[in-house]
């Protein structure tokens, strides 16, 4: 059966024109704020494709405002409304965080009274040394990497309304940062970005997916994830120059040749194969999928019908 039965095929040209009228154009602080999270991202991406899916979140936020009324009705009791849940999911570096801080900034302006806070599912990788211990090192990135329950458990606070603490992740020093906590106080709206996000673990009690009110999952051709994952080691060995204490200082002292191999290995070895194996079979989860094309350019739109 095609994988896509169940979406509707939206051109960027026809999502583009779906609404385009009571969003006002941005401003010029707002406009800098986006380039400084990356200075490649196209401007006419954010109005032409994240202005309208911030339009199509308002109306699951919308809708969720009017269930929890609706119960309360019925239970005789005012029954608060939970956090508006957002995953997004999809390869390594095919530029979800990117995607997710542009999600939150324009979320930020469309809502100006809520809260919109941004976590990433790498806070819940085990660390370097619990990850040898599991003799699992080089399977980072993989499920059994992760503290699944640690994480369902962090969304079962997060939507009853609870202030928590998570670790985090650091690409700098390649893992998780001793004595640092990301705190989260009851946001209106919780933007969750991983690749394991679509992924499906069961406590005894509780399903992961029913915590997401919202899916996205960002696409694009491998060869193309593949260049920009070589790219963005590329990034990372600049930044690592002169930084003894980041992870990527020692390629810096190799030569580039060898370097780019080891880069071309990683991906091949673990980063292609966890995409294939457990990450793109998630793809028809998502509520929307957004494809990319060549520089970042988002060309289709796939939008779940029921
Ligand atoms: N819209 C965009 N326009 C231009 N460049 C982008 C865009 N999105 C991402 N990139 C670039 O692609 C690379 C990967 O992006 P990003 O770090 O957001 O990926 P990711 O999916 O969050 O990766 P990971 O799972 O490893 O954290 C980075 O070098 C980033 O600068
Ligand atoms: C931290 C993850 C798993 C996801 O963001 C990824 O960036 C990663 O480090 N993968 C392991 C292989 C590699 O170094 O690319």
């Amino acid at each position: 059966m095609n994988e896509f039965i169940n979406f509707d095929e939206i051109s960027r040209e026809t999502w583009q024109n779906l609404y385009k009228t009571s969003i006002a154009p941005l401003t010029h602080d707002e406009l800098e704020s986006i380039r400084s999270l990356n200075d490649e991202i196209s401007l006419k991406d954010v109005q032409d494709v994240y202005l309208p899916l911030v339009h199509l979140l308002r109306l699951y936020k919308k809708n969720l405002e009017d269930m929890s009324f609706s119960k309360g009705l019925f239970l005789q009791k005012i029954v608060k409304t939970p956090p508006l849940i957002i995953g997004i999911s999809g390869s390594v570096a095919v530029g979800k965080s990117t995607t997710a801080r542009l999600v939150q900034l324009l979320l930020s302006r469309a809502f100006p009274k809520l809260s919109v806070e941004l976590v990433t599912t790498d806070g819940f990788l085990y660390t370097t040394d619990d990850l040898k211990n599991r003799g699992i090192l080089d399977r980072k990135g993989f499920p059994e990497s992760y503290d699944m329950e640690r994480l369902l458990a962090f969304l079962y606070h997060v939507k009853n309304g609870e202030k928590c603490e998570i670790p985090i992740y650091s690409h700098e020093t390649y893992d998780i940062l001793p004595d640092q906590v990301q705190t989260i106080d009851s946001p209106d709206i919780l933007i969750v970005e991983g690749i394991n996000v679509l992924q499906n673990p069961q406590n005894q009690m509780l399903y992961i997916s029913d915590f997401y009110d919202f899916s996205i999952y960002v696409d694009a051709e491998e060869e193309l994830i593949e260049k920009w994952y070589l790219e963005r080691f590329d990034s990372l060995l600049k930044l690592a120059k002169y930084d003894t204490t980041n992870f990527y200082h020692q390629f810096t002292k190799m030569p580039v040749s060898k370097v780019v191999n080891l880069a071309k290995e990683t991906w091949a070895r673990v980063n292609r194969i966890n995409l294939k194996e457990y990450i793109e079979p998630t793809r028809n989860r998502a509520e929307v999928i957004l494809h990319k094309s060549e520089n970042h350019y988002v060309d289709k739109i796939y939008l779940k019908k029921f």
